[in-house]
């Protein structure tokens, strides 16, 4: 059997060389390291995961994040590359493949000119079939977003975050949990703005809402959060979830983005109906999204 230094998973910390923050959350962020054990500078690039305050909850939570992340093997989801245990088990550290481009987000807002529609939907495909894998494993994502969605090229994205995943368990279809939402509200389907419940369907709507920051090119001005608030009304948004689960009662959805085919905004009002079990899944939208695209001309747009 191999021992702990010989083990490729196992990153030793004195060789993790700090280089740059690349994200930060609210209860994590991830640092570019180089992993230098010649001491060289001729190691890899890696991107470590670690926690912000390491309590018992959020260290039990962090190790079940790296066990489904661990689990994970797809072209459409980021790699594991190992763990980093530093100070014993509350130095825990994930260790990642490292993406040059950046999260999708930014990407869109700054590559906006050279983006065609056929590239937008290539993006929609591979996240839809990262999340057909991530759904057959049982696995709900939970917050699914252009901020959590990974560059690997200009042709390759990456399910990039699964900070807040939960495994379902064998007999039921959703999770239920205690913890008020983490991720903004306006990525949140129906029930689980109203009950905190999760499933694959509700994974489903946070699909919709990605597919229109893909088509507004994640524009703040145009986002999802903007839009929302301003339909509100600024004195509504005060009892945010309230006044968003009254519109959404109403049928009112997120605005056609400017330019974008109607066809797709179809597909985005098909994730958005209201009850669950009306949602496409992710195994249907794929041969729709990909059809689609064979639709799309080469030309621009
Ligand atoms: C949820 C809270 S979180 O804090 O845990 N956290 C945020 C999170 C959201 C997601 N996904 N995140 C992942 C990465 C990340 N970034 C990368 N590459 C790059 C490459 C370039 C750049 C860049 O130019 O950035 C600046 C700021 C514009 C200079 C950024 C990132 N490679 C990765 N491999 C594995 C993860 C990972 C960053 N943020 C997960």
């Amino acid at each position: 059997p191999l021992t702990m230094c010989q083990d490729p998973t196992h990153f030793e910390e004195r060789h993790l060389k700090y280089i740059s923050l690349l994200g930060k959350g609210n209860f994590g962020s991830v640092e570019l390291c180089r992993y230098d054990p010649l001491g060289d500078s001729t190691g890899e690039l890696v991107a470590v995961k670690k926690l912000q305050q390491d309590s018992a909850k959020e260290l039990r939570d962090f190790e079940r994040e790296i066990q489904i992340l661990h689990s994970l093997q797809h072209d459409f989801i980021v790699q594991y590359r190992g763990v980093c245990y530093s100070r014993g088990r509350r130095g825990l550290r994930l260790v990642m493949e490292y993406l040059p481009n950046g999260c999708l987000r930014d990407y869109l807002q700054k590559n906006q000119p050279r983006l065609d529609h056929r590239t937008l939907l290539l993006y929609a495909w591979q996240i839809c079939k990262g999340m057909d894998y991530l759904g057959a494993q049982r696995c709900v994502h939970r917050d699914l977003a252009s901020r959590n969605i990974l560059v690997e090229s200009e042709t390759h994205v990456k399910i990039g975050d699964f900070g807040l995943a939960k495994l379902l368990p064998q007999d039921k279809d959703y999770y239920v949990v205690q913890e008020p939402g983490q991720s903004p509200v306006f990525w949140y389907a129906p029930e689980s703005l109203a009950d905190n419940v999760f499933s694959r369907a509700s994974d489903i709507w946070s699909f919709g809402v990605l597919l229109y920051e893909l088509f507004t090119y994640s524009s703040k001005s145009k986002s999802p959060s903007e839009e929302f608030l301003r339909m509100m009304g600024a004195e509504k948004a005060a009892q945010i979830i309230w006044h968003l689960l009254e519109l959404l009662k109403d049928n009112r959805r997120l605005p056609v983005p400017a330019g974008c085919p109607v066809e797709i905004y179809t597909l985005m009002l098909n994730c958005w109906s209201f009850t669950p079990a009306a949602r496409p899944t992710f195994g249907e939208l794929a041969p729709k999204i990909e059809a689609l695209r064979d639709s799309r001309s080469k030309a621009r747009g």
